[in-house]
């Protein structure tokens, strides 16, 4: 359902971006989770959101964001903001801020992604296209790599890394991002049926995905829904929801790693429910889910859906794949 003129229409689709840090002297004693929260703040402040909650693992700090969330642990740093926020304006002082507090000097490798957006012209001027988003990474680095997977035409996701980064501990990323959503599941992440954060885990089902996890979850007021979950090892899951009827979208996010994904999928598609979602999946070579790119490539139909964009590429560090599908209109 498309958005009538005048209104109220929030941008779900999230800007995402994750940093890897390293010391060119080899110090094992920096850490990203020595900064301050002020320190945090004063950084959200450039990207126009704020803390709302905070929840600390032996391996990994999160925090609940008024668009999304953060997760920092010794060397890595992702944020993922939706709505209108202006992610990439941070990034030159993200990285003189993690210089002087942690004595990092080096990024060993960088992924900013997102989907297209509905509304573009409502961005700020630099997140408008992603050739600006381009231009403006491209003056950071020096060996930064973009390439756009799906249809330029109608869905796609964009991605920029650097052409020579260099993790080498094992890492896989899973994300899958649904729009189109079943209605009565999206009631759920209202104040109408749900109490707070905690109910609409429970009665969506989300506490059930990864069974274990501390969860750290939101409810907005009238609607609107994020949580964080955290593993043991510094692993963890994230979904926000956007349940208004005329721009629905729901993200769901992991680096859990599986040999193959397709329970977590299933789970994730029963509790949600998506009219469309693309999926996207990196592992690098270190990783248990380096295969899981060969079981995708013939999985052309799940649980009533059909496959209508497929790619796979090797990047220098990491094995990528893009599927879309969607529930065949009858
Ligand atoms: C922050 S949440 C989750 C965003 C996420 N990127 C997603 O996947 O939709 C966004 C939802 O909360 C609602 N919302 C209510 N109050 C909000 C606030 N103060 N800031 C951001 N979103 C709010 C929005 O209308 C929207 O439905």
């Amino acid at each position: 359902m498309a958005a009538a003129a005048g209104q109220h229409f929030f941008e779900g689709t999230e800007k995402l971006l994750e940093i890897w840090f390293t010391s060119s002297e080899n110090d094992k004693s920096c850490d990203l989770r020595t900064i301050q929260r002020k320190d945090w703040e004063k950084l959200l402040k450039l990207v126009r959101c704020e803390i709302i909650s905070f929840m600390k693992h032996e391996d990994m700090d999160s925090y609940v964001l008024s668009e999304s969330s953060m997760f920092v642990t010794k060397n890595r740093f992702i944020l993922k903001t939706c709505g209108t926020t202006t992610l990439l304006i941070a990034v030159k002082q993200l990285a003189q801020l993690v210089k002087k507090e942690c004595g990092y000097d080096t990024i060993a490798d960088i992924f900013y992604s997102r989907k297209n957006f509905s509304r573009p012209e409502l961005q700020h001027y630099l997140h408008q296209s992603f050739d600006k988003e381009v231009d403006h990474l491209d003056q950071m680095f020096t060996n930064g790599a973009a390439y756009v997977l799906g249809r330029m035409n109608k869905d796609c996701w964009y991605l920029y890394t650097l052409e020579n980064g260099r993790v080498e501990q094992p890492d896989q990323t899973l994300e899958l991002l649904m729009w189109d959503m079943c209605r009565s599941k999206m009631e759920i992440f209202t104040r109408n049926q749900s109490i707070d954060g905690k109910d609409a885990t429970k009665k969506s089902g989300i506490c059930d995905i990864i069974p274990g996890i501390q969860i750290d979850d939101y409810l907005f007021d009238p609607c609107g829904y994020s949580m964080n979950g955290l593993l043991p090892g510094g692993y963890y899951i994230t979904i926000h929801v956007t349940p208004e009827p005329h721009c629905s979208y729901v993200s769901f996010e992991t680096n859990v790693p599986q040999a193959s994904y397709q329970e977590l999928l299933k789970k994730v598609l029963d509790v949600f429910k998506p009219g469309k979602f693309l999926m996207t999946v990196f592992a690098n070579t270190a990783s248990i889910a380096k295969d899981t790119h060969r079981h995708m490539e013939h999985l052309d139909t799940i649980e009533g859906y059909m496959r209508s964009d497929h790619q796979f590429c090797s990047l220098k560090n990491y094995y990528l794949t893009y599927t879309q599908f969607s529930r065949p209109v009858i």
